[in-house]
């Protein structure tokens, strides 16, 4: 991590960024072939950072073009293994020697506090890409058990061209989970970052091509989803999308695949992820601070983010009373300042949703423990409300800000019933000082990734993703994640007329 500056230092850097906001395909920038622009804005101050290339259809085809010469001429994947790691390994130290401004730049384009921008997101990508580009010359392929009379290699090849399909609250992690892999497995690629942050993802790109990345091996094309997302989901040259965002687009993508080439898709979508806390849960001071870290880390815009809290009711009073605490230290204001752990909410479309739910809890009677107040149409303040039911919609719904569901529960049964009462399976947390109990809820409760005494989503070592409608096909990070962007085939070689045998 690099040391944290001021916030007048960290403004010195906003005010001498230029970002670069055209697509970058084959190696260079360009305009949409259309030459339509959109805005790109800060959500903090409405203004407009830059003019971003509307691109379209066209200019997807074009990106997946070169994808596929990249691709097809093996500039990439036939370079010797160890060559490939070095140009990733390279990618990771640029993006190092370029760290505050990266942070600057994905603070100020998301609304992301810059104090995460700093100790999360940055470290976080420069680790995934780590430990990625060290997988390419440790991974070996496989021999069957055929018998004497012939040899079966199984032996994994890089897919093709991979779409990947981002999400605006992780705009650089969510890149380094997508390219990591990808890369790595050889593969060539068209990403479509999300439109409100597209900035981070071009300048990494340009990075890649500095590190000695091939031209035409990552592409970035710009726009919306309808004219850049669904042309690159419907293409017929495109071999797999991943992405990451909500499930009613996710849902999309198995659509457009299913009305072009059959592409592979993985999905990494939303979810309503139950933090349990069970009636002999040890020190509530810490599990309260864990409880808010679930709730409200990057302004609860997070889809593993702990959105339910379902508690035993002999223990409610304490441990609320200690969440309120915790939640009361985290300051909401200019992400630009170190000292505040909530930014902005990504635009004011997602505010107005978010606003939205908050009405919808008062109006409904549950009780506001805290918060449920904003602050110049962009922040939202930390907001409890109690007295939920695991019908109502505020358990049911991803809001996806600030914004935590009591849920009383009195006894275990009833909150793994209540755990499981969801459309989604993407993270849980289960607090118990009883290994086993905790064991068991681990079992029981349908979810990617379950969290023990703690919240989290693993690292770079565990696979990530959902069941049910949180995600579908494959997991982000670890081998998993490796594995996806790659084919498996067999090659057998028949030995049984060879007189020697
Ligand atoms: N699981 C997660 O990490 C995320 C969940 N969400 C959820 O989704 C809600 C809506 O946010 P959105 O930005 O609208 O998410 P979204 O899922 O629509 O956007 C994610 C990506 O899909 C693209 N996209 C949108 N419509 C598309 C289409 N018709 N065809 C192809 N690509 C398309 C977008 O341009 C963006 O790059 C949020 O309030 C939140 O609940 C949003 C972002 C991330
Ligand atoms: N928390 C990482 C994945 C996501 O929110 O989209």
């Amino acid at each position: 991590m690099s040391e944290l500056l001021t916030r007048e230092q960290y403004q010195a850097i906003a005010a001498s960024l230029t970002p670069a906001a055209m697509s970058f395909i084959d190696g260079g920038f360009r305009p949409a072939l259309s030459g339509k622009t959109l805005p790109t804005v800060n959500p903090a101050t409405g203004e407009t950072l830059a003019e971003l290339a509307a691109c379209g259809r066209e200019d997807v085809d074009l990106a997946v073009q070169n994808a596929r010469e990249a691709f097809d001429d093996g500039r990439w994947h036939k370079q010797h293994p160890s060559a490939r790691k070095q140009v990733l390994l390279e990618l990771c130290r640029l993006i190092q020697r370029e760290g505050h401004e990266l942070a600057v730049l994905e603070s100020l384009d998301s609304g992301k506090p810059i104090y995460d921008c700093e100790t999360i997101d940055i470290p976080e990508l420069i680790k995934v890409l780590t430990w990625h580009a060290e997988t390419i010359d440790k991974l070996y392929d496989q021999t069957a058990p055929v018998g004497a009379d012939a040899v079966a290699m199984v032996v994994r090849e890089p897919i093709g061209v991979v779409g990947a399909v981002l999400p605006w609250n992780f705009p650089l992690l969510m890149l380094g989970w997508k390219i990591g892999p990808a890369l790595a497995a050889g593969c060539s690629m068209v990403v479509k970052p999300a439109e409100q942050t597209s900035l981070t993802a071009l300048r990494v790109a340009e990075l890649a091509v500095e590190a000695g990345l091939p031209a035409g091996v990552l592409n970035i094309v710009t726009g919306t989803g309808v004219d850049v997302g669904e042309p690159l989901g419907m293409h017929m040259d495109v071999d797999m999308v991943s992405f990451t965002g909500s499930t009613v687009t996710g849902r999309r993508f198995l659509r457009y695949a299913a009305d072009s080439n059959l592409k592979k898709v993985v999905l990494e979508c939303g979810g309503k992820n139950p933090c349990i806390v069970l009636e002999d849960a040890e020190n509530l001071d810490k599990v309260a601070e864990q409880v808010v870290a679930a709730a409200f880390w990057n302004m609860g815009e997070n889809c593993s983010a702990g959105s339910r809290l379902i508690v035993h009711e002999n223990i409610k009073d304490a441990l609320l009373e200690r969440v309120k605490a915790h939640a009361g230290e985290w300051r909401t204001g200019d992400p630009l300042d170190p000292a505040n752990q909530l930014g902005a909410l990504i635009d004011k479309g997602h505010f107005g949703k978010v606003e939205s739910y908050l009405q919808l809890g008062k109006e409904n009677g549950h009780q506001l423990l805290m918060g449920g107040d904003t602050l110049d149409g962009i922040y939202v303040q930390p907001t409890i409300f109690d007295g939920v039911r695991s019908g109502d919609r505020l358990a049911q719904e991803e809001i996806f800000g600030p914004v935590l569901s009591v849920i009383t529960v009195s006894s275990y049964q009833e909150a793994i019933e209540v755990a499981n009462d969801t459309d989604y399976g993407l993270a849980a947390s289960v607090f118990t000082a009883n290994g086993k109990r905790a064991l068991r809820a681990a079992q029981a409760v349908r979810a990617g990734t379950v969290t023990v005494n703690c919240f989290g989503e693993g690292d770079i070592t565990t696979p990530f993703g959902g069941y049910k409608q949180s995600g579908f096909g494959g997991r982000d990070n670890s081998i998993h994640a490796h594995d996806q962007y790659t084919e498996l085939k067999t090659i057998w070689i028949d030995l049984s007329d060879d007189v020697a045998g």
